[in-house]
């Protein structure tokens, strides 16, 4: 990775800023409260890591705060004020499978700047620091698809900042991906933060958490059941569905066991 030069500082740099906040957010499907009376603070510049179970409701609070879901109560504010189209275009998010163009790797990161209105000289700057960052340059002129899964997923977040977004939204970057692999997207994600894009990202991995979180947000059953300092949550969770989940134990609280079997 290239030196990191960090952005200048802000005159608020010291303290913690709220970039995007929630605040008694509900969102419901098919007559289902499945995300409920969630409030959560994100802090401007910080690695903010949402971890729990399958189903707890991760991705779609991860949707909600990108704007792609409507929420059915409570309130989204970005930088203290309703989310809008000109915070969405601040925002940038990678799924957790990547949806690329059938286009060379540069062709996919051009058409994203394109979209933009980012064109010529510059277009092409932000084409080759992206291709080096994400270390791609070699696959610049590849078909996107024919990639690995890694190489893809660097691709679709070399794509996600080369729009120079506030905020990284990413939804489980590197399941599926083996440690090496892993690790690269790591550096990117850090690299990037490191330059000034916070980051809140979805993750399975305890030990990732521990690698990456400044902020952990435990999600259960669509509730926010505990939030902090990693350290803090991590090394001394308080609630018992904090505890299982980090220590592997199968922690259920819903769902009835089958008859007869004594459970
Ligand atoms: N459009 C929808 N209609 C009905 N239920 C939905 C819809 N989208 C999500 N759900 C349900 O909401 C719950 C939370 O889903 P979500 O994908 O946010 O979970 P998650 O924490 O990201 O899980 P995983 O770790 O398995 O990806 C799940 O029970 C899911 O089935």
């Amino acid at each position: 990775m290239p030196e990191v030069v960090p952005f200048p500082p802000t005159q608020h740099a010291k303290q913690p800023q709220t970039l995007i906040e929630t605040r008694s957010l509900s969102y419901g499907a098919t007559g289902q409260t499945l995300i409920r009376d969630v409030s959560i603070k994100v802090q401007h510049g910080k690695r903010t890591v949402l971890i729990g179970a399958n189903g707890a409701g991760k991705s779609l609070l991860l949707r909600l705060l990108h704007g792609l879901l409507p929420p059915q109560a409570g309130e989204i504010l970005w930088r203290g004020k309703p989310l809008d189209r000109a915070a969405r275009d601040a925002q940038a998010m990678v799924f957790q499978k990547p949806v690329l163009l059938r286009r060379s790797v540069a062709a996919n990161l051009r058409f994203a700047l394109s979209v933009r209105g980012v064109s010529g000289r510059e277009c092409r700057r932000r084409v080759d620091e992206a291709l080096e960052l994400a270390r791609l340059g070699h696959l610049a002129h590849r078909p996107a698809r024919v990639l690995s899964g890694g190489e893809q997923q660097r691709l679709s977040i070399a794509r996600a900042l080369t729009l120079n977004p506030d905020l990284l939204l990413l939804d489980e970057p590197t399941a599926s991906l083996d440690p090496a692999a892993t690790l690269m997207i790591e550096e990117q994600i850090n690299y990037a933060n490191a330059r000034g894009v916070s980051i809140v990202m979805v993750t399975h991995d305890a030990g990732q958490a521990r690698r990456m979180a400044d902020q952990i947000a435990f999600l259960h059953n669509g509730q926010l059941v505990e939030t902090g300092p990693a350290d803090a949550v991590l090394n001394n969770p308080a609630s018992p569905a904090a505890k299982a989940w980090l220590s592997g134990r199968l922690y259920t609280d819903t769902i009835t066991p089958p008859p007869g079997t004594g459970l």
